[in-house]
């Protein structure tokens, strides 16, 4: 059994002008339980609309995806999603964000509050337990996300650039955190970025898609994210293979853009 199936999926946005747009074409890929990928790639190639047809919240025109063999059609408490910003409540508390899924599916405050102390604990944020989500930076926000996220005890976390609004210095502890989560927690992890340096540390597989229509261009199978869990991050990025490929996705991308420029693509 797969664990999570995408099969000749497609999308096709019809337009109020009677064009449409193919933002996904015959995208296909098998995904085993708890790999960490990373989906780069030029503006408009499709990416986010990948990532919500498996969270549920768009539905595909062409194709199948099934989780544990279950077809997707829904959002469902098995694929959790953490956004760039903006999704807490912030007239709630850090213990009560993240206690938010467990409570509406009634389970006891005794269970709940283990879980929230727990997950605080992992992503650093004990201490923070009773403050209000506006008292807190975006990096700690970030962090309230993710451990609002696990509290659901999800199958496949779905991150769409979720470390995008954050300083760099804030980021680069922010994929530490995300490598051992992933290491700690066994989860399957697939992740939406901009960046090429965050999608090479932390992805095990690398997929960078192509526009017009949106597909997979390219796909890279990688050790970084592996090697960065049992060290230092910056260690890992000075690792030649790290610039070299880093330098190769790169043009990648920038000729897929010049073509769009032009026109010239298809
Ligand atoms: N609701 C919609 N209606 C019409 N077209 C849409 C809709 N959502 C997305 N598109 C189009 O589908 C294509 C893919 O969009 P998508 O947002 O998935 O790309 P992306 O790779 O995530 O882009 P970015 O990196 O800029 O966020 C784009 O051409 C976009 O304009």
């Amino acid at each position: 059994m797969t664990f999570l199936s995408i099969n000749n999926l497609s999308m096709r946005f019809d337009l109020p002008n009677g064009s449409h747009v193919q933002a996904l074409k015959d995208v296909s890929l098998e995904i085993g339980k708890g790999e960490l990928i990373s989906v780069l790639g030029p503006s408009g190639c499709g990416k986010s609309t990948l990532l919500n047809i498996l969270a549920g919240f768009l539905s595909h025109t062409g194709g199948s995806v099934t989780l544990n063999d279950v077809p997707v059609t829904q959002p469902g408490a098995e694929r959790g999603m953490v956004f760039q910003q903006g999704a807490l409540f912030e007239w709630m508390s850090v213990r009560e964000n993240v206690e938010f899924g467990p409570r509406m599916k009634g389970m006891p405050e005794t269970d709940r509050n283990t879980i929230v102390d727990n997950l605080l604990n992992t992503v650093g944020l004990r201490s923070f337990k009773e403050k209000a989500v506006y008292e807190l930076s975006g990096g700690m926000q970030q962090r309230v996300a993710l451990a609002r996220c696990l509290a659901n005890d999800p199958d496949v976390i779905l991150m769409d650039e979720p470390l995008g609004a954050l300083d760099a210095l804030t980021r680069e502890k922010m994929q530490g955190l995300v490598l051992n989560l992933w290491k700690e927690t066994g989860k399957t992890i697939i992740l939406i970025t901009h960046s090429v340096d965050e999608a090479l540390l932390l992805g095990e597989r690398l997929l960078v898609m192509a526009p017009r229509p949106g597909r997979i261009h390219k796909e890279y199978k990688l050790s970084f994210a592996e090697r960065a869990v049992k060290s230092d991050l910056r260690e890992v990025k000075e690792d030649p293979a790290f610039s070299e490929t880093k330098k190769e996705i790169l043009n990648m991308i920038w000729e897929m853009e010049e073509e769009i420029m032009s026109g010239s693509e298809q």
